[in-house]
């Protein structure tokens, strides 16, 4: 599954709920299904879309078509069934499946994905929905697992452990580049009544609280990951398909949730983060090189979903109440720009059989990590807590190294169902010692080593190899000279028979005995050739050994390239710089055959130094043309007084790209995200206003600007608009699927396009 795949969308309104004003504004239309079916799911030109008059001026309609769109009346069935199911399948075929539910607060995300008992939502029929499949998979022996965090104040602790014990835990990537949670617990899973309990359990721990808009208001992102691995005997492979299911905590606008502090400082961190995903979305519709998902813990965990290797699917809820329109209006506008993005999905599948090529011995004993004790099997239900360093990488690591790092994170303990044992064989045909670490930690080579223990053990490596090195070049300066002097013995013998020994009369003398004319013949004392015979067969010992020399050469730079990738960026750069002063030491002592291979070496693990390059040109050529090498002078050093400018700079940059994005303000509260969300989404939103209230509409009116005033009197002219003046609208349709305008029902010729 390599093809390019769009995040599919679909919207959900839910129904008016208790004390809610819903004047009916808010339509769900399915122009091609003339039956009365409280979904339709048509794409194309007769695709279902959600209308919205424009909050800001009464006469103009938004029309917002989607994959899916749901009604009130439409069920947690209706919804599964149609759009989640189909992609239990894809689970199945080892890819990632990321669900994400979308909306302000109270538009209905967990009522969505939890749902109640009478009314289970995605998250409770998509696992009964996996455990149901695994009889149309019988090649495989599958077993599930489940873990669960939420994403607080922009901390990341782990709902499968006690809360009040719960640490933060560290966001971290692997060197294949995939975002993992360090330290997150998982637990196997065999059925669904297992998993409710579990589930039910859990939910308890999640951050929930009161606010004006709604009684259990989420005030978290919960991510809940459920992982099948799927191991197919027969053909020794082992497949892995994983499900996030994501409820994301709604947008607020403070003036209306009645916060208190607490809560408006969580509802600041939800804004701030739904505004960096805002922004991702933003930067990936725009082919942007750099997308800001390190900008929040919540879109680095989101990575592989947005713009990743994933197949993903938002649901993007919707309140019908007044009050939210404005909200409404910009989580549509999200959902159209999220269904732009393009994911390019892979599937996670290994092959289990051992590796056939030998280890590298000599590296393999320098870098093999400690050997971890087997790790117990964790009961079900009863979460323990693991403290292994490093956790288990997030995906196989024999998937293409290009792309998007991935989501969601692999739990730290392997807990394996007792029906089949856990995978044992390396993931990747690279030095075993390497293998191990690699494949057991996602974030680091070597497993339960600190980086000070790396470098140490990279250190005595590159000793070790240098000083081999050096006594190989000894040897090979002693078989020279061992040479020269058989060579001047035997020039010695030489002038008893053919004279003075010029070095001319030496050419000659050698091509003569080398190719003797038949007439000059002679029978040659004895003795006489025992030393040029003696070097032939030194000459073909030595272009034996560098035969040999060069395929072990050859074998050890395989390893070493896949020692290079197995190694982080940053042990990369001081591996390199350590080659580098080796080399330079051995050029200063003049020997410039090995510093050229020190620095050959370097250049393996900093592939992209100019400097080095360009040193590497520089050497070759004093070698080849047995020159001395002269380095090129050292550029000065920047003073203290350079730096201090270059920093200022820097920073004054900086500044004022914050000036011109005020996302990266920690306050930011939904009027701000509006105001993003109106720059990148090309239309313009106002606040809020008030539940529609008279009596809060005055108040509103008194204390806000002239021009919040008059945005607030058109939004109420809106409300109020009869059915006939609300027909007299323009019709801006956002993001339809094939790019052609809906036909606007309207007033012709006062239709806009905004694709
Ligand atoms: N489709 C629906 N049918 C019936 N009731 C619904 C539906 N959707 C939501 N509700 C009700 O609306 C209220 C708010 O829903 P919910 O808590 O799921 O919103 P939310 O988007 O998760 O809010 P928050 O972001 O604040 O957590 C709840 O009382 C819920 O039962």
């Amino acid at each position: 599954m390599a093809n390019a795949h769009k995040v599919r969308i679909v919207a959900r309104l839910r129904p008016r709920i208790d004390g809610e004003v819903d004047d009916g504004a808010i339509q769900v239309c399915h122009p091609s299904d003339n039956t009365s079916s409280s979904f339709s799911s048509a794409s194309g030109a007769g695709a279902s879309y959600i209308s919205v008059p424009n909050p800001r001026d009464p006469t103009e309609l938004f029309k917002y078509p989607f994959s899916s769109c749901y009604d009130q009346t439409s069920t947690q069935e209706e919804l599964f069934e149609n759009d989640v199911s189909p992609l239990m399948n894809v689970v199945y075929e080892g890819v990632t499946v990321t669900i994400f539910a979308y909306g302000v607060t109270s538009s209905g995300k967990t009522h969505t994905m939890q749902g109640t008992k009478g009314q289970p939502g995605v998250i409770p029929r998509a696992v009964a929905s996996l455990f149901n499949k695994r009889s149309e998979y019988p090649q495989f022996q599958t077993s599930l697992t489940v873990s669960y965090m939420e994403i607080y104040k922009d901390e990341v602790y782990d709902l499968l452990v006690e809360r009040d014990n719960a640490p933060k835990l560290p966001v971290r990537e692997n060197h294949e580049g995939m975002v993992f949670v360090a330290n997150l617990s998982s637990i196997s899973i065999s059925n669904a009544d297992e998993f409710d309990a579990i589930y039910g359990q859990a939910t308890k721990n999640r951050s929930v609280g009161a606010t004006n808009l709604n009684r259990a208001s989420s005030r978290s992102h919960a991510v809940l990951t459920i992982e099948i691995t799927m191991l197919d005997a027969i053909n020794n492979k082992t497949r892995i398909g994983k499900l996030n299911l994501v409820d994301l905590a709604g947008s607020e606008n403070n003036k209306i949730t009645g916060n208190d502090q607490i809560r408006m400082q969580e509802s600041s961190a939800i804004n701030k983060s739904l505004s960096v995903l805002g922004k991702v979305v933003h930067a990936l519709n725009i082919g942007q090189s750099r997308i800001p998902y390190r900008e929040s813990k919540l879109t680095r965990i989101l990575q592989d979903a947005l713009g990743g290797k994933s197949v993903g699917l938002l649901i993007c809820n919707l309140a019908p109440g007044v009050k939210f329109r404005t909200d409404t209006v910009n989580t549509l506008k999200f959902a159209t720009q999220t269904k732009k993005i393009e994911n390019k999905p892979v599937v996670n599948e290994q092959d289990n059989r051992p590796a056939v090529k030998p280890h590298f011995a000599a590296l393999n004993v320098i870098l093999r990590p400690p050997q971890q004790p087997a790790k117990a099997l964790i009961v079900p239900s009863e979460p323990t807590q693991s403290f292994a360093p490093h956790p288990q990488p997030q995906m196989l690591v024999n998937l293409p190294r290009r792309g998007r790092p991935s989501l969601v994170p692999r739990p730290r303990v392997s807990r394996v169902s007792s029906a089949f044992q856990p995978m044992t064989a390396p993931l990747m045909q690279i030095p075993e010692g390497i293998v191990t670490s690699h494949s057991m930690n996602g974030g680091s080579s070597f497993q339960g080593m600190t980086e000070a223990e790396i470098n140490e053990r990279i250190s005595k490596a590159v000793e070790a190899e240098v000083a081999r090195r050096l006594e190989e070049r000894e040897r090979a300066r002693a078989k020279e000279e061992e040479e020269r002097v058989a060579e001047r013995s035997a020039s010695n013998t030489l002038p008893e028979v053919s004279g003075a020994d010029t070095p001319s009369r030496r050419r000659s003398t050698r091509s003569k005995s080398r190719s003797p004319r038949k007439e000059d013949a002679q029978p040659l004392p004895p003795g006489l050739l025992t030393p040029l015979l003696k070097r032939h067969k030194d000459m073909d010992n030595e272009l034996q050994s560098r035969l040999q020399e060069l395929e072990r050469k050859y074998e050890h730079g395989d390893k070493e390239a896949k020692l290079v990738a197995a190694l982080s960026p940053v042990s990369r750069k001081k591996t390199g710089r350590a080659w580098v002063a080796l080399a330079r030491a051995q050029s200063e002592k003049g020997d410039l055959q090995v510093a050229l291979d020190l620095y050959r070496k370097a250049e393996t693990y900093v592939p992209g130094n100019v400097k080095l390059k360009e040193r590497i040109i520089e050497i070759e050529w004093a070698v080849k043309n047995e020159r001395p090498f002269v380095p090129s002078p050292k550029r000065p050093k920047k003073t203290k007084a350079e730096r201090r400018k270059e920093k200022k700079c820097r920073e004054k940059e900086r500044e004022v790209e914050e000036k011109e994005n005020p996302l990266s303000d920690d306050q930011m509260d939904v009027d701000e995200i509006a105001a993003t969300l109106s720059g990148t989404f090309g239309a313009e939103i106002t606040n809020a206003v008030g539940d529609g209230t008279p009596e809060e509409n005055i108040n509103q009116s008194r204390s806000s600007s002239p021009a919040k005033r008059r945005r607030s009197e058109q939004d109420s002219d809106l409300e109020h608009a009869t059915p006939a003046k609300r027909a007299k609208t323009k019709v801006v349709v956002y993001g339809s699927d094939d790019e052609e305008p809906l036909a606007a029902p309207v007033r012709k010729g006062k239709r806009k396009l905004l694709a």
